[in-house]
């Protein structure tokens, strides 16, 4: 397979990095419209056709698969269906923006503590959404965070429109942080993101260079964090796809496909690199 178009010089010294050196190279990546096709249904997600072959081929050559998400860790490995798949043995998956860490190695999660703020917002949230006239937005309780869904209401732009400014203040009065992305605004626990996330990973690692595939506005702090370690040395690739068209995101990134089936191809690509070294 041949090498996909790297729009950057930055993202094809990342990529000749990782393909000259992959044994110090961390390959991370998104699950929600990156590895998996965005749904109606949350529960419904599933990786795409080759997408776990694709990850498990490149773990046999470079330092870490991780997989970042905003999901609950141990929802993500059901979903995902990584527990178990050959060749993901050492996979890491850091669920809630990098609250959580699953390694598939002990099967066991750590987390930081979760803040009293969820307990209180997720009382609160029932009669908010009744007083806004939006009742049968979609709320999926992920115990250490509230998620609040639009899709599947009539008008869901709007809807999310409606609910935008008064979970801000709730948020804002549970000490919670409000993380916007595609048609879902979430109530999390401050403090950490995806560039954090991204930042404990390289410092765990040791890792000189890394690929981060990402589709939506929460990918945004990785893409940042991987933007700031360039300046000290490290080489990256950012993949983007369009499935969010998180028009920033995609502006930043170094390869942009549509789809998480175009991630594969990428991914491919890069193991077939790497074997032909
Ligand atoms: O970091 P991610 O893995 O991308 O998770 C971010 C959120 O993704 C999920 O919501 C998104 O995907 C749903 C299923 O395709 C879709 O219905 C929804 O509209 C999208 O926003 C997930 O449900 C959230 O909990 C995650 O935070």
């Amino acid at each position: 397979m041949s090498t996909p178009t790297i729009q950057t010089d930055a993202g094809r010294e990342g990529w000749e990095a990782i393909v000259a050196d992959p044994a110090t190279a961390v390959i991370s990546t998104d699950f929600d419209g990156v590895l998996a096709p965005l749904v109606e249904d949350p529960a419904q997600s599933r990786p795409v056709d080759g997408a776990l072959d694709a990850l498990a081929r490149l773990a046999r050559s470079v330092n870490q698969v991780a997989i970042v998400t905003g999901r609950p860790a141990l929802v993500a490995t059901e979903l995902s269906g990584v527990t178990g798949h050959a060749g993901l043995g050492q996979l890491v998956v850091l669920g809630h923006y990098g609250l959580e860490r699953w390694e598939a190695a002990s099967g066991r999660v750590t987390s930081d503590p979760v803040p009293a703020g969820v307990a209180e917002a997720r009382s609160r949230l029932p009669g908010l959404l009744r007083e806004l006239g939006v009742p049968d937005a979609f709320v999926e309780d992920k115990e250490s965070s509230l998620a609040v869904h639009t899709r599947r209401l009539a008008d869901p732009v709007g809807a999310l429109e409606t609910l935008r400014t008064p979970l801000t203040e709730l948020a804002e009065s549970t000490e919670l942080r409000l993380e916007p992305g595609n048609l879902v605004l979430e109530l999390r626990p401050p403090g950490i993101d995806k560039g954090v996330a991204v930042r404990r990973l390289l410092e765990s690692t040791g890792a000189r260079s890394i690929l981060y595939a990402g589709d939506d506005l929460g990918d945004l702090a990785a893409y940042r964090a991987v933007e700031e370690q360039r300046k000290a040395g490290l080489r990256a690739v950012l993949l983007a796809t369009r499935s969010s068209n998180a028009t920033e995101l995609i502006e930043a990134a170094d390869i942009v496909v549509d789809d998480p089936t175009g991630v594969v191809t990428v991914l491919t690509a890069l193991s077939d690199a790497i074997a032909a070294r």
